[in-house]
């Protein structure tokens, strides 16, 4: 056997979760996932929450199978890969263009001819809306590209985001780091629906991001659905995409480029409300926030208020869990108030940047800021949140050697289901 016959391709990618500051709500396009208006998020680091993803070119010298077929695992169990359904459609583009290369290179193996067997573990709740489709598609993507060497062929992050757009649309601004713009494109083919970087994580490097997980169960309307009720219903949605997002985003751009926080907070605060009024507006309507995550909101707007700045900047996706962005020089503050008031305890609360801050909160802290209302919400119980994940804008997918934290064992099965 020659050594090309042996050799196993495959590879290992991990890519980041994004929570967006102006939200994507609404398509014009189901299929092909064009949006009804701009969006602009924050890259999270993958050192907190990531998905880690190994993809094989099934071979005959890797796989004993008689009838070898794409296969994808999430977290250990088989997922259908339905055929005309959005994973199956990204396999197809990521083949396409490898096609396209190996016609004009004919030294190159012949990847795109192989099934593939793809293994993909999150290590945070799947589907609870914690962005989990938008870490696991940009993974996918980010992996299937290493495999089949797109960037050395001239193949571009954007152009791939055009791609993990198709598999979800969030997914799209996930291939890069930092503070990152999906364009909305005008096309029809939606070539120009593509995500863009604004700035590096290097550029604003000091925001943190603080997720209080109210709830990680299922969500009652999902984001696919519930988005085309809104587009179907709400009146609210027209105005949001004439006249409100397109100066969002221009006004959020300059404030990243600005570093100021103020107005980042002021733009992304308002955009998270909107987007909850306008599913309020859909008919029947959709509420995603809760009284806990109510209560979130009193709290920063009080907090902001007696700070006579903006401190932390609230956000809200289709569900009842908030992120609050918070710049490095006011963690602490923020995380004293927001625990005191939400107790946490050190499991729940973990404290992986040592800030030193109880899981508790502090009440001196309370006591002792000037104008502050202590009685703006009631001190809930543990448990009304039920953990707090601390993390900062991080980096785009990264690359990883599959010999060491590849998910496939040596026939192209998942590791862990040996275990
Ligand atoms: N690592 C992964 N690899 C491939 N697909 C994934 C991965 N993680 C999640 N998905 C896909 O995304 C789906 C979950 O998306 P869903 O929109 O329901 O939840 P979410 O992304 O966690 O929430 P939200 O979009 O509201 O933040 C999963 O059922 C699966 O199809
Ligand atoms: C509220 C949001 O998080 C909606 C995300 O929607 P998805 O990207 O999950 O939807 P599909 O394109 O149908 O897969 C806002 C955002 O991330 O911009």
């Amino acid at each position: 056997m020659s050594a090309s016959q042996d050799t196993v391709y495959q590879a290992t990618c991990t890519a980041p979760v994004n929570i967006a500051v102006v939200k994507y709500w609404g398509k014009r396009d189901t299929s092909l996932i064009l949006p009804t208006n701009s969006s602009l998020s924050v890259t999270l680091s993958q050192d907190h929450l990531r998905s880690l993803t190994t993809a094989r070119c099934i071979t005959s010298s890797t796989s004993t199978s008689t009838s070898p077929r794409d296969r994808l695992w999430l977290n250990g169990d088989e997922e259908d890969i339905n055929e005309g359904g959005r994973t199956a459609r990204c396999l197809a583009e990521m083949r396409s263009l490898r096609q396209k290369i190996e016609a004009d290179n004919s030294s190159l193996p012949k990847l795109s001819s192989h099934p593939l067997h793809i293994a993909s573990e999150n290590n945070f709740p799947t589907a609870a809306g914690l962005a989990s489709s938008a870490s696991g598609l940009s993974a996918l993507i980010a992996t299937l590209a290493r495999l089949y060497d797109l960037e050395a062929h001239g193949v571009s992050q954007s152009d791939l985001s055009r791609i993990a757009r198709q598999g979800s649309g969030s997914a799209c601004r996930s291939m890069f780091g930092g503070y990152v713009a999906w364009e909305q494109g005008e096309r029809a083919d939606g070539a120009d629906s593509v995500a863009v970087e604004v700035a590096p994580a290097s550029h604003w490097p000091d925001l943190h991001a603080l997720i209080l997980v109210v709830s990680d169960k299922k969500k009652g309307t999902p984001s696919t659905a519930g988005m085309q009720r809104t587009v179907a219903t709400s009146a609210l949605l027209q105005h949001r995409i004439k006249h409100v997002v397109p100066e969002r985003m221009d006004r959020i751009s300059r404030a990243i480029r600005e570093r100021d926080f103020d107005q980042f907070a002021l733009e992304t605060m308002a955009d998270s409300n909107q987007f909850h009024a306008v599913c309020l507006d859909t008919v029947p309507p959709i509420f995603y926030l809760n009284d806990v995550s109510r209560a979130v909101i009193q709290l920063v707007t009080e907090l902001n208020r007696a700070s006579g700045r903006a401190v932390a900047a609230y956000t809200y996706d289709a569900g009842p869990n908030a992120v609050l962005y918070v710049q490095e020089k006011d963690v602490k503050l923020v995380l004293d108030v927001v625990l005191q008031y939400f107790p946490q305890s050190a499991a729940s609360f973990p404290d992986p940047f040592a800030t030193g801050v109880a899981p508790t909160g502090s009440k001196e802290r309370v006591a002792g800021l000037d104008g502050f209302n202590a009685k703006v919400i009631p001190q809930h119980d543990e448990g009304a949140v039920a953990r707090v994940i601390h993390t900062k804008v991080g980096d785009g997918p990264r690359t990883l050697d599959s010999a060491t934290d590849g998910l496939l064992d040596a026939e192209g099965l998942p590791k862990s289901l040996a275990k």
